[in-house]
Parts: structure tokens; sequence; C-alpha cells
């Protein structure tokens, strides 16, 4: 989890003196921090608490905002906790996190809540009734982000073959694909849903993702579209749904399991990457590991002969980005790290030696 403030301005304290609070639910690479990136620069002078939450041990986005050296968003306010969806850590770090956000002299106008990609959003919705906080926040609106050319390609539709194969290797999966009941659970959680990536849809493509949408969903929600996360702060906050006093119209696959449901359906860890010659040396392995191994996401810091700068890695599929975002620390030494999530069952060793 990161917490992040930035700067001064106007309140946004809603009538009867309670803070705002924004969830932003999606899955894996769907562009979720990069819709927090967006907003944080564009806040207008609205003073915004950010938790991030991740599901690997490497706390990338909190890493990655703090990289944007966004004005008024200090350092000294983020705080990482990575390894664990927030779904499952509300009352050990959610909780403790909200109050002492609360308890600042100057607390923030709206707080952002980055769930990680694998996060159940209606457990933490209902973390707002707590006591503790019920009285001092209320959920203005879950927004959901979608991967509108995944969602296009059939990605989070049920699909019988995966479901198939994955219990004949977990005699205990008692239930449909795990992708889809995510994105299902996600977008019936939601207030607001964001098709993104549109630069990388046709319109046909864009029409597909839009009634698989329509198709599983199961309450009204606004709907729109964005590339890059670049939607408009006035459309993002000011929901005023009061998500947390109307959690039985929001319908989710897991509402038997109680708070107590775990990530059993996914994985994650992490590979030590030595110093590269050039990027394209991990590149032209990363690919054809991602494709063998079904890997759903790949994410992480890399240290590049020659150069001073830290190269983000990010991706989501096939589809691999890389830039220099900010000078290496010396501390941080000239190796880098990756964190590798994907369906239970990886093959941690043969995709560790094919990227060494
Ligand atoms: N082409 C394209 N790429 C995008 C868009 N939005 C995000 N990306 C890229 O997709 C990758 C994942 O974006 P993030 O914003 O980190 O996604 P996320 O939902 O925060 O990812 P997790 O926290 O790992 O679940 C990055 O490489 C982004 O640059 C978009 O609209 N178009």
């Amino acid at each position: 989890m990161t917490v992040a403030s930035n700067a001064a301005g106007a309140t946004g304290k809603i009538p009867g003196g309670k803070i705002p609070a924004t969830i932003v639910t999606g899955f894996l690479g769907a562009g979720k921090t990069s819709l927090i990136q967006h907003l944080l620069k564009n806040a207008g002078g609205k003073r915004l608490a950010l938790i991030i939450n991740e599901f690997g041990e490497l706390g990338v986005d909190g890493e990655i905002v703090k990289g944007c050296k966004i004005e008024g968003c200090p350092d000294e306010n983020i705080v990482e906790l990575a390894n664990g969806c927030i779904c499952c850590t509300v009352a050990d770090d959610f909780l403790p996190t909200m109050k002492a956000l609360l308890d600042r002299a100057n607390p923030p106008d709206h707080i952002v809540i980055e769930t990680s990609g694998l996060a159940l959003p209606k457990p933490l919705v209902k973390a707002f009734n707590w006591p503790e906080i019920r009285t001092r926040v209320t959920v203005d609106g879950v927004v959901a982000v979608v991967d509108g050319p995944a969602v296009a390609a059939g990605r989070f539709a049920d699909n019988p073959d995966a479901v198939d194969a994955l219990r004949k290797s977990d005699d205990g999966l008692d239930h449909e694909s795990p992708l889809a009941e995510l994105f299902e659970d996600q977008i019936n959680c939601a207030d607001l849903i964001i098709v993104n990536k549109a630069d990388q849809m046709t319109g046909g493509e864009h029409e597909a993702a839009q009634a698989h949408i329509i198709k599983e969903l199961q309450r009204p929600a606004k709907m729109i579209t964005a590339r890059f996360g670049e939607v408009d702060p006035r459309v993002l906050l000011g929901l005023d749904a009061a998500a947390e006093a109307d959690l039985s119209a929001r319908p989710s696959h897991h509402e038997l399991e109680g708070e107590d449901h775990n990530h059993d359906d996914f994985e994650s860890f992490q590979v030590e990457i030595g110093e590269l010659a050039e990027p394209q040396q991990l590149l032209a392995k990363l690919v054809p590991a991602i494709e063998a191994h079904d890997i759903l996401r790949v994410k992480g810091f890399l240290a590049v002969a020659g150069k001073d700068m830290r190269l983000v890695l990010q991706g989501v599929g096939n589809r691999l980005q890389h830039y220099y975002d900010r000078p290496l620390e010396a501390h941080e030494g000239r190796k880098g790290r990756i964190v590798v999530i994907g369906l239970k069952g990886l093959d941690r060793a043969a995709i560790t030696a094919a990227l060494a």
C-alpha cells in the first residue's frame, strides 16, 4: 500500500462533513495507475490522498508514481505496502492507513484508493461501514478501469477449456473462469466504468468490448472510454454514490465466501535480472516466455549498462512497454527486479531460466 498526497487547495468535504473516497478497481494492467497519475497531475489544487495496493511483493505502482515527481506529491508522503490484496488485509492495513490519514492535522479533501488488479472491490467498500471510519468518510464512487482490447479479445469471457485445464491441475477449483469472475465482480461493483486503451481498439473491437460489458453488467453504471486513463477529474470525482450504503445492489460471485476469501487462483513471484547490455536483451526473451506460460502481467525496474537512469518495464499480456523514468540511486545497485503474475501453476523455474 502506498500513501501520497498532493497540493493544497479547495476542500472536497461533502455535506455532513464526510470526506469523499474513490475506489479504483480493474484487472491487472488495465490502466489504474495511469488514471491516477493523470488525476494527480490535473487535480486543480484539490488535496488528494492516494492509497495504492499491489498483489506482488514488489511495490512497483507506488514507485512509478514517485518517479513522476508530481508537484505537491513529495516522496515522504508515500508509504509502501505491497504483497497482498487490499480486500484480504482490510483490518491489518487499510483501516490503520485510513485512520492515520484522517487523523492528520490537515486531512485530505478526497481519498483515492487504487486496489490491486486481483482485488475484489466489495469487501473494501464494506470496510467503509466500520465504526472507526463510517462517520468520517463516504465512498463517492467505485471506478472500474477496463482493458478494452483485452475484453474485446475475449480475455474475460467464460472459457470452458481453460477452466477445465485449471481444474485438472487443481481439484479444489470449484468455480468458473477466475478471470471472468473477477471481471464481473469488478464491473458489478462500479458506478463508473472506464473502457481504457481506446487507442488500441478498432471500431468493431470497441463495440465488442462494450457489448461484453453490457452483457455481464447487472446494475446501472456510467460507461466512458479513455486512453491512458486520461479522464477529466470532474467526471471521476464527485459521483456522490455513497456506495457503502447500497452494498446489496452490487452483486458479487464471492458473496458466500465472507471476508476470508483469498486469491488462490493466481500467483506472483520475482525474478532478479542482472545489468542488461541493452533493453532488447531481455525483451527478446520475455515475449516468448509470456506466450509460452500465459503470463498475465510483468512489471519492474531494470539497470542498463552505461545508463544512469532506471528503466521501467511494463508488460500486459504480450504487450511490452519500457522507458527510463528517473536516475538510479546508489543503494539500488546495478541490477533489476521484475514481478511476474499469472494463474496458479506458473512454472517458476522455467520462466526464471528463460529470462536469465
Ligand atoms: N496503448 C495504451 N497503453 C496503456 C493505456 N493505459 C495504460 N497503458 C499501458 O498499460 C500498462 C499498464 O498500465 P497501468 O496503468 O500500470 O495499469 P494498472 O491497472 O495500474 O496495472 P496493475 O496495477 O499492475 O494492475 C502500462 O504500460 C501503460 O502505459 C492506454 O490507454 N493505451
